[in-house]
């Protein structure tokens, strides 16, 4: 008999197709919507292994709910929705897309240190609203990024990426991680800053960490009052490393020059929120990884470990936390 496997989006035809061979599928049939909680609670009662996105809660509510769950794939590297604790104490593997999305992603938060620095979604809308009138030297002038001090605060795969990136615009790299890189200290001049230091000293600070209890609301009024008036702040992590509340103020008071978000504390963030008032808040749809091409290995990674499991062969690439 096959397995039962419960999919929470509707993924294209052809990525799932390799599955059926080894498993029963459910599939929920939105690819916008998430699955309602009910729904998921109830599907997952007879499933062996479970695909979920960022959106769903994999937590204990709903291990109690699936005595059978033995796979837990997460399309994302981040999993801060899956409780790993939980999951290994009831023997339950997990496993993620680390890697195959790091470039896509450094590229979107390089876009989003340019668009911020350089004012480009303002630019496009003062040309579509009509307001240029003419070329005069104060125009929407921006700040540059050549040769500026980036600090990266969590230099693992994308940071690192993010920190290559820096080299053409020949910008200072500081970076706070768990553990130094020596390597990259030698090889490229990347300097290793505590936290403090790294937040007094950078133009522009990229947030790269993963969410979890250590890093939850790492940058808050206090980390903020640290940074140079001027500063430009990224997060394309997760929006629970900033306390939005302090950034909204923050802004509010006229320091930091702007700050670029791709995450947010509820996602999708609400319309009526403060920080979309501001008009240098550029803020995006949580799309660091979205580009086609890494879209399409993220979901075949997570099927290659999909049929590794059906077959009966290992799991090779297991979030072991
Ligand atoms: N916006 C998006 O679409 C998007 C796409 C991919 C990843 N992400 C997020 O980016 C995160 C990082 O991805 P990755 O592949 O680079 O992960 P990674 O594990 O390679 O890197 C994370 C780094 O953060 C460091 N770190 C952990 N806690 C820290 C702390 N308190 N202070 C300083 N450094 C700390 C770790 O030492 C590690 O080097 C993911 O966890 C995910 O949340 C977002
Ligand atoms: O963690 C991740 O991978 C992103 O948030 C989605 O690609």
């Amino acid at each position: 008999m096959k397995k039962k496997l419960l999919i929470t989006r509707k993924f294209p035809a052809h990525i799932v197709e390799p599955l059926q061979a080894y498993y029963d599928i459910e599939q929920w049939d939105e690819e916008e919507l998430v699955m309602p909680r009910e729904k998921l609670l109830a599907s997952v009662a007879d499933c062996e292994a479970l695909w979920v996105t960022l959106e769903d809660q994999v937590d204990e509510e709903l291990l109690e709910h699936a005595p059978h769950l033995k796979l837990v794939a997460q399309l994302a590297v981040g999993f801060n929705n899956i409780d790993i604790k939980a999951l290994r104490k009831r023997g339950i593997m997990a496993t993620n897309t680390p890697g195959v999305l790091t470039h896509t992603t450094a590229d979107l938060v390089f876009g989003l240190l340019l668009a911020t620095a350089r004012r480009i979604p303002e630019g496009e809308r003062y040309l579509r609203e009509g307001k240029w009138k003419s070329w005069y030297p104060m125009q929407l002038v921006g700040k540059d990024v050549a040769g500026a001090t980036i600090g990266i605060i969590g230099m693992g795969r994308i940071g690192q990426a993010v920190a290559r990136r820096t080299i053409g615009f020949d910008m200072k790299v500081l970076y706070n991680n768990r553990r130094r890189r020596y390597e990259d200290e030698e090889m490229y001049g990347f300097r290793y800053a505590p936290l403090e230091d790294l937040l007094k000293k950078s133009d522009f600070v990229v947030i790269m960490t993963p969410y979890n209890s250590d890093t939850d609301k790492l940058i808050g009024a206090e980390e903020l009052a640290m940074m140079k008036d001027d500063a430009v702040l990224i997060n394309a992590s997760r929006g629970g490393i900033i306390d939005e509340v302090a950034l909204y103020e923050t802004l509010k008071s006229g320091k930091l020059w702007a700050v670029g978000l791709d995450v947010f504390e509820q996602e999708p963030i609400s319309m009526d929120h403060p920080l979309l008032t501001l008009p240098n808040v550029v803020a995006l749809p949580h799309i660091g990884s979205a580009s086609l091409k890494t879209r399409e290995a993220m979901l075949n990674l997570n099927v290659r470990e999909l049929v590794a499991y059906g077959k009966g062969a290992a799991v090779t690439n297991r979030i072991d936390y």
